[in-house]
């Protein structure tokens, strides 16, 4: 188990075929085209961090894959299922709706504004989509809740609302209702960009743990090159909607000979 000095050994070689995959994905947003003939795949229990200057479309990757954005050309497999479009006689269709809806329940998102339920006790929040999505019994899901809430080091927030809570502890609680779907894919947007310094080590240290302790295939956006480079399998760098370069974060971090790498950690560091 790498401890928060290693960085962790490249993933397993019989991992097979890819959770995700990107097939000449194209993303427009009107005329401004932000991805093009975008394509990579992640492996199962592949950790993937996307770097790359401000505007260069990692949020884009990660709202794509939750299918909180439209995609506008190409195709995103999971799991070898096509997730939105596919290719019926020769035309890119859209899937049935239900099979989007299925593969959707198998991904999880944090998101840097915890976009909790405000209305919603921790508790309701943590168990709306294991109870409604799949089914599961109240009491199967509070079961669940309430080892997570320990897990993330809020065992006694059950009953409180997210407004009561700090923005650490309501990220833990976002962590806590991603996990509670059991995700095969755990998406982190800048998961510690609207926390105070203070708490970020505590977030950072849960997520170590879920990638120490599960086979989740992660997909992170993230400011934190040290996180990255703990949890992290592989980094990609994105520049012109597309993958300029990608390696062990060992290699990409610490190649000092690198120009391009220089001048992506100098824009993600804001050196
Ligand atoms: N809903 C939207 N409507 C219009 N344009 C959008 C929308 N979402 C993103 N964009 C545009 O897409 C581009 C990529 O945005 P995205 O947030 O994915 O970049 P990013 O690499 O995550 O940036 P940052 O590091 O600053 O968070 C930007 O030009 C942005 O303005």
């Amino acid at each position: 188990m790498p401890t928060p000095t290693e960085s962790p050994s490249p993933a397993p070689a019989e991992a097979g075929a890819p959770v995700i995959e990107f097939t000449d994905v194209e993303k427009r947003f009107g005329d401004n085209v932000v991805l093009k003939d975008l394509n990579f795949s992640v492996a199962r229990g592949e950790r993937v961090t996307l770097i790359g200057p401000s505007g260069s479309g990692k949020t884009t990757i990660l709202r794509l894959v939750m299918t909180l954005e439209e995609l506008t050309g190409g195709y995103i497999h999971i799991d070898g299922e096509p997730l939105t479009h596919q290719q019926r006689d020769g035309r890119r269709v859209p899937v049935p709706k239900k099979q989007q809806k299925r593969l959707r329940t198998r991904i999880g998102m944090v998101f840097q504004q915890f976009n909790l339920f405000p209305n919603m006790t921790v508790l309701e929040n943590i168990i709306e989509a294991p109870v409604h999505v799949l089914s599961q019994s109240k009491q199967e899901a509070t079961q669940k809740a309430q080892s997570l809430l320990e897990q993330v080091g809020l065992p006694d927030k059950a009953d409180a609302h997210p407004t009561s809570l700090s923005g650490g502890q309501q990220q833990r609680v976002a962590i806590a209702r991603a996990l509670a779907m059991d995700p095969e894919i755990l998406l982190l947007d800048e998961v510690t960009s609207a926390l105070d310094p203070e708490v970020v080590g505590d977030v950072l240290n849960i997520l170590r743990e879920v990638a120490d302790t599960t086979n989740v295939t992660m997909l992170i956006v993230t400011h934190e090159m040290g996180f990255a480079r703990d949890v992290s399998h592989k980094v990609m760098m994105f520049d012109g909607g597309r993958v300029v370069e990608e390696g062990h974060p060992e290699t990409i971090f610490t190649a000092p000979d690198h120009e391009r790498t220089q001048k992506f950690l100098g824009a993600v560091l804001g050196h």
